[in-house]
C-alpha cells in the first residue's frame, strides 16, 4: 500500500487489495462494440435523457442485496428508457459477476459498460462489454498496467474506454492520452462522500466532443435537471434506479423535461419548414423553461463562465 492508498476508505482498500488478486481472461479478447455515443445521440434526438442505467446489487454504501435475476432487471432498465447499461462485475464487495454481464450483453440491444476495478492488461479480457471502466486513480502514471497502457490496450481490443475522474488533475491525465468518453466520479473513493459539486467544478474543462457523464449520487429529478445544466451528455446512476420499481425509476429519471423538449422540436420544425404566425409563437412559448428549471439552468451557466468549451445548457 502506498501513502496515497492509506488515504482510502477501508473498504476501498479491500476493494483495490481484492481486485489486484483476481485473474484475468484466458484468450485475449477481440469486441465487436455497440457505438455509445450514437446511443446517446438517439437518445437526445428522442427528447429523452440519456441514463447509464446500473445493475448494482449491492455495495459498501447500500444496505443488503438485490438478489433477483439481474436479465429481468437489465430488461426492466431498457423498457425503462436506459440508454445503455452499467453491470457490476466485480463479486466481493458489489455482488456482480462476469456472467451476469455476458447474459445481459446478450439479452439486450443497448451497450453495456463492465463496471470493475481493472488494474491489470489481462484483466480486461475476463468477459466482453462495448464500454469498459478505467479509473484513474488506482491507475499508475507510467508503466505497463498505467492508465495510458490500458486505454490503448482496452481500445486494441475494440472496447469503449470510459475513463473516470474525479479531480482537476485526473481530468487533465485523461484528456491528455485522448479520452473519448469521460465519466466524473461525484463519489469521493477516499472518503465514499458523495458531492454534486464536483461534477459542476469540472465539466467546464471538459471539451464539448467528449462524452461526459455524471456520475453518482444522482436521485432525483431535480438531481437530473442539474447535471444536465451543467454539462452532462448522460448520467449514470445505480441505487436510485435498483431501489425499488427498476422500470417505472428508470421511466421517471429518463423522461425528465421530455415533455417540454417535445414541444421545443414542434417549435424548432414549425420554425424551419416556414409555418410561422400564432402556433409556432405559443410552441416556443410552451417548450420555455419554468423559473426552477431556468434557475438550475444558470446555476450551470454561472459556474462554467470562465473556461467553458462546453455548453452547459444541454436540455433547456
Ligand atoms: O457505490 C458504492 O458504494 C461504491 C463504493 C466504493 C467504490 C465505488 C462505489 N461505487 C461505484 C460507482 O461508481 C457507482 O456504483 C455508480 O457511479 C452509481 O452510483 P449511485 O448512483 O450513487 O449508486
Amino acid at each position: 500500500m502506498n501513502a496515497s492508498e492509506d488515504k482510502l476508505a477501508p473498504a476501498v482498500r479491500s476493494i483495490l487489495a481484492t481486485a489486484r488478486e483476481r485473474s484475468g481472461g484466458a484468450d485475449r479478447l477481440d469486441v465487436d462494440a455497440r457505438s455509445f455515443p450514437e446511443a446517446v445521440a438517439a437518445t437526445e434526438s428522442a427528447g429523452r435523457v440519456p441514463v447509464v442505467a446500473e445493475v448494482k446489487p449491492t455495495s459498501p454504501t447500500t444496505e443488503g442485496e438485490r438478489t433477483d435475476d439481474p436479465v429481468a432487471l437489465a430488461r426492466e432498465m431498457v423498457s425503462g428508457g436506459a440508454t445503455a447499461l452499467s453491470v457490476l462485475t466485480e463479486p466481493e464487495h458489489f455482488g456482480g459477476s462476469a456472467e451476469n454481464l455476458r447474459r445481459i450483453r446478450e439479452a439486450v440491444d443497448v451497450p453495456v459498460l463492465r463496471k470493475d476495478f481493472v488494474v491489470r492488461e489481462a484483466q480486461l479480457d475476463a468477459v466482453e462489454s462495448d464500454l469498459i471502466l478505467l479509473i484513474a486513480r488506482f491507475l499508475d502514471e507510467d508503466g505497463t498496467d498505467s492508465l495510458a497502457a490500458l486505454y490503448e490496450a482496452a481500445s486494441e481490443r475494440g472496447f469503449q474506454p470510459l475513463v473516470e475522474v474525479h479531480t482537476r488533475e485526473e481530468l487533465a491525465r485523461a484528456l491528455d492520452l485522448g479520452a473519448e468518453i469521460v465519466g466524473v466520479n461525484n463519489r469521493d473513493l477516499g472518503k465514499l462522500e458523495v458531492d454534486l459539486d464536483t461534477f459542476e467544478r469540472l465539466a467546464p474543462h471538459v471539451p464539448e466532443d467528449v462524452t461526459l457523464l455524471a456520475e453518482s449520487g444522482v436521485t432525483s429529478v431535480g438531481d437530473v435537471r442539474r447535471m444536465r445544466a451543467a454539462g452532462a451528455d448522460a448520467l449514470l446512476i445505480g441505487t436510485a434506479i435498483m431501489d425499488g420499481d427498476v422500470e417505472a425509476n428508470t421511466e421517471r429519471l429518463t423522461t425528465v423535461d421530455a415533455e417540454r423538449a417535445s414541444r421545443r422540436k414542434s417549435a424548432d420544425a414549425e420554425r424551419t419548414s416556414g409555418a410561422g404566425g400564432e402556433e409556432a409563437v405559443k410552441a416556443e412559448r410552451d417548450a420555455k423553461p419554468t423559473s426552477a428549471e431556468s434557475t438550475d439552468a444558470n446555476r450551470g451557466l454561472a459556474k462554467s463562465t470562465d473556461t467553458t468549451p462546453r455548453n452547459t445548457d444541454t436540455n433547456q
